[in-house]
């Protein structure tokens, strides 16, 4: 009976013909306004629960959050993107034993792999080297970084996945790049047979490379994330786990896709504003030659423009749906079992009264007077609570890497004849820039 307000609902459309699918951030910022943190919006006869703001978000994601780590099952894109039931992956997966089970897996052997150790960083300053050459290639002149950047983070990712380098003519990688870009846009585009058809070739790749990898796999001594999986297989035997094929083919796919678009949408961001803005790029070096992940601590600056980056990047901005668990309450309303909850990232990334300058691109939203970096509790671009992002830290020591590397030997401008950039992104589950173009420079070096 108390379940919140929302705009009147009209019968079979729902609320779809009142908001701007395409772009809906706006019209979901105006019903905050109308009707509070927590309301509804109907999407046909379904009715999805959105939450706003960082209040909203701590009861939802924090306090509550075994009541609202659920995931709506019957949705079009599940249907796509899982392929087999019985193997659900993680990121879609419902709240249950097995995603509870294949998610600690996960989560352990990418923090096994390195994470936060000197290999990861390795890894990933390789695959930097790469980046680093076609820049140099278009010094002097501009470039359209989208698809450079994409195709590194699909690289990173894969070499956690599969333990090698994909050259950025591969195949496999141009069609991965492709198939996340389009799919990512799913909510605001037409789609449906294709997206289909894409996520089941996509499968026939995953295990081709899952047999070929058996050939030379010498159990006890794994090289990538496969090989730990099949490890895995086989210590546990027949215990009735839901370790199998499958799943490592779904985990594949979820990995793959979360760790490349997200990041590489993040990249764009950073170098869109950092163009705009130079005279921070050259606070982030300040003198410094060589920059590890390790030192972060002891940079304040960096760190803050870092953290911003991921703020302004904003790129999940209605996170992904949860849904409830059971019947429950949510701010004083109640919310019965199965409702589906958007939670609303991009509100709290940009909530008035949280941020110093909430609008704006503006690392001093992470410093103090005193010039010490202090991390707001509104900073939640990864979500919060049982389902939060589990590429969190692969993620933050990536685009870290990623950017001041790229800082130390390039100089990055606006092009004097590119008019004012357009900082509006274009909406999807992951957002992306509009497409822009960089000046490159390289800098004298010492
Ligand atoms: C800037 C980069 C990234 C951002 C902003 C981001 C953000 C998010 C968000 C908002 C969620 C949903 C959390 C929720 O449901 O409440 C999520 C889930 C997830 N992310 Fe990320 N992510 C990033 C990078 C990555 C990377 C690099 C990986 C993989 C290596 C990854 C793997 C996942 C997985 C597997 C989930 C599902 C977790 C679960 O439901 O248990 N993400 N991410």
């Amino acid at each position: 009976e108390k379940f919140p307000p929302g705009p009147r609902v009209i019968p079979i459309f729902g609320n779809v013909l009142q908001l701007n699918l395409k772009s809906p951030i706006k019209d979901l910022e105006r019903l905050t306004k109308k009707y509070g943190k927590v309301y509804s919006i109907f999407f046909g006869s379904r009715p999805l629960v959105v939450v706003n703001g960082l209040e909203a978000f701590k009861e939802t994601l924090v306090s509550k959050a075994f009541d609202f780590c659920g995931k709506p099952q019957d949705i079009m894109f599940n249907y796509a993107f899982q392929v087999q039931a019985h193997a659900p992956g993680v990121v879609l997966a419902d709240y249950s034993p097995i995603w509870k089970e294949q998610r600690r897996f996960s989560l352990m052997t990418l923090r096994n792999f390195g994470l936060g150790k000197q290999s990861m960083e390795q890894r990933i300053l390789a695959e930097i080297s790469h980046v680093t050459k076609v820049l140099e290639e278009n010094a002097g002149g501009t470039m359209d970084p989208h698809l450079l950047f994409h195709n590194a983070a699909s690289c990173i990712i894969c070499q956690v996945l599969f333990g090698k380098h994909f050259e950025y003519e591969d195949e496999f990688l141009k069609f991965s790049v492709e198939l996340f870009h389009v799919t990512s846009k799913i909510l605001n585009g037409p789609w449906g047979i294709e997206a289909f058809r894409l996520f089941r070739a996509s499968r026939q790749k995953r295990l081709q490379f899952m047999a070929e990898n058996k050939k030379t796999r010498v159990p006890g001594k794994p090289r990538h994330f496969i090989d730990c999986y099949l490890d895995e297989m086989d210590k546990r035997g027949d215990d009735g786990s839901s370790f199998c094929e499958d799943q490592l083919c779904a985990l594949l796919l979820d990995l793959h896709y979360a760790g490349t678009d997200t990041i590489a949408n993040t990249l764009l961001s950073a170098f869109l504003f950092l163009s705009y803005y130079p005279h921070i790029q050259d606070k982030v070096l300040d003198g410094k030659d060589e920059v590890s992940f390790e030192d972060r601590q002891q940079m304040p600056y960096v760190q803050a423009v870092i953290h911003e980056i991921h703020r302004k990047g904003d790129v999940t901005p209605l996170g992904l749906y949860h849904s409830a668990t059971k019947d429950t309450e949510l701010m004083g309303y109640s919310i019965p079992k199965g409702t589906i909850v958007v939670t609303n990232i991009s509100s709290v990334l940009n909530e008035e009264g949280q941020w110093k300058f909430p609008h704006e691109f503006n690392p001093e939203n992470f410093l103090n007077d005193q010039g010490e970096f202090v991390k707001p509790e509104a900073y939640l671009p990864f979500s919060a609570g049982v389902r939060m992002c589990l590429g969190e830290a692969l993620a933050r020591m990536e685009v870290f890497l990623v950017t001041v590397s790229l800082l130390r030997k390039f100089r990055f401008t606006w092009p004097e004849d590119a008019g004012e950039p357009d900082f509006t992104p274009l909406f999807g589950t992951i957002q992306t820039p509009k497409p822009y173009r960089m000046k490159i420079q390289l800098r004298e070096t010492p």
